[in-house]
């Protein structure tokens, strides 16, 4: 390809080129409604966290994670498309500079302001995450859409904890959250097998995609969107539009819980 175009591949965030080589099941993807095809063996998925097993959040450059302890299956989820059950390590967000995008995933290549991941990992297969991320089955996120409207209460808990954070590689005691109360309360889901969209962008990733987002307010985005990219001490990079472009569908099917 012409020089433009290579260089058009390297995204500064990512370095590594956007489209894996030899990839075949990279995320995001565009979620195309009428193109999903329904399910009827696809279970309920059935999600168990324990608050206490919170440990902390870090600011690590890309996003702002909550992080588990996942030395055992207190919080967990079964069921949906998955054959095991994976223990939940951490869930992150990925937002834009303004509320027209923000979610790596579009449905009808609609975006939204922002997406929740919930970062599960298939412990009964294998000894630790970084082995599970280099395996097919090996993660499981729960994407979910973040939509403009009533400010959202579980939410905030987190929101007055972000300037503790505003900078790469600050972390912050958070010892007691239960995320299921970023979960929309309808069960339908989309799920198709993808990949992490950052590095290492390993093709390891069932995605179970919320068909339902939640709503938080604008001063709750606000606060994502004065996060830093930088550190203390460099110059300031708000930390926005940390979300990877779509990537080819090619020969996946997405599938849907519901008709
Ligand atoms: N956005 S996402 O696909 O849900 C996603 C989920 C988890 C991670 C975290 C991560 C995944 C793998 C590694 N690694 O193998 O070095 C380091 C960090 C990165 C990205
Ligand atoms: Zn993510």
């Amino acid at each position: 390809c012409s020089r433009k175009n290579r260089n058009a591949a390297l995204h500064p965030l990512w370095q590594s080129p956007l489209t894996i080589p030899g990839g075949t099941r990279q995320s995001p993807i565009n979620i195309q409604w009428r193109d999903s095809v329904y399910d009827p063996f696809l279970k309920p998925l059935k999600i168990s966290y324990d608050p206490t097993t919170c440990l902390h959040i870090w600011n690590n450059g890309y996003s702002f994670l909550v992080e588990f302890d996942d030395s055992t299956d207190r919080s967990i989820i079964v069921g949906g498309p998955l054959e095991n059950q994976y223990r939940l390590k951490q869930f992150h967000f990925h937002w834009g500079a303004i509320n027209d995008w923000g979610s790596e995933h579009t449905v009808d290549s609609k975006f939204y302001p922002a997406e929740l991941h919930l970062v599960h990992w298939n412990a009964v297969e294998y000894p630790s995450f970084e082995e599970a991320v280099m395996e097919g089955n090996g993660l499981a996120v729960i994407g979910v859409f973040l939509k403009l409207g009533a400010r959202h209460e579980g939410l905030q808990t987190l929101v007055d904890a972000l300037p503790a954070v505003k900078h790469k590689d600050t972390v912050i005691e958070f010892d007691v959250f239960d995320p299921s109360c970023l979960l929309p309360s309808c069960p339908d889901y989309w799920t198709y097998a993808g990949s992490l969209t950052t590095p290492p962008l390993t093709e390891s990733v069932t995605w179970i995609i919320k068909k339902k987002p939640i709503e938080v307010d604008e001063d709750q985005l606000e606060a994502f969107r004065m996060l830093l990219f930088t550190s203390d001490g460099e110059e300031e990079k708000r930390m926005v539009d940390n979300f990877r472009p779509l990537q080819p569908l090619m020969d996946r099917t997405v599938r849907s819980s519901f008709q």
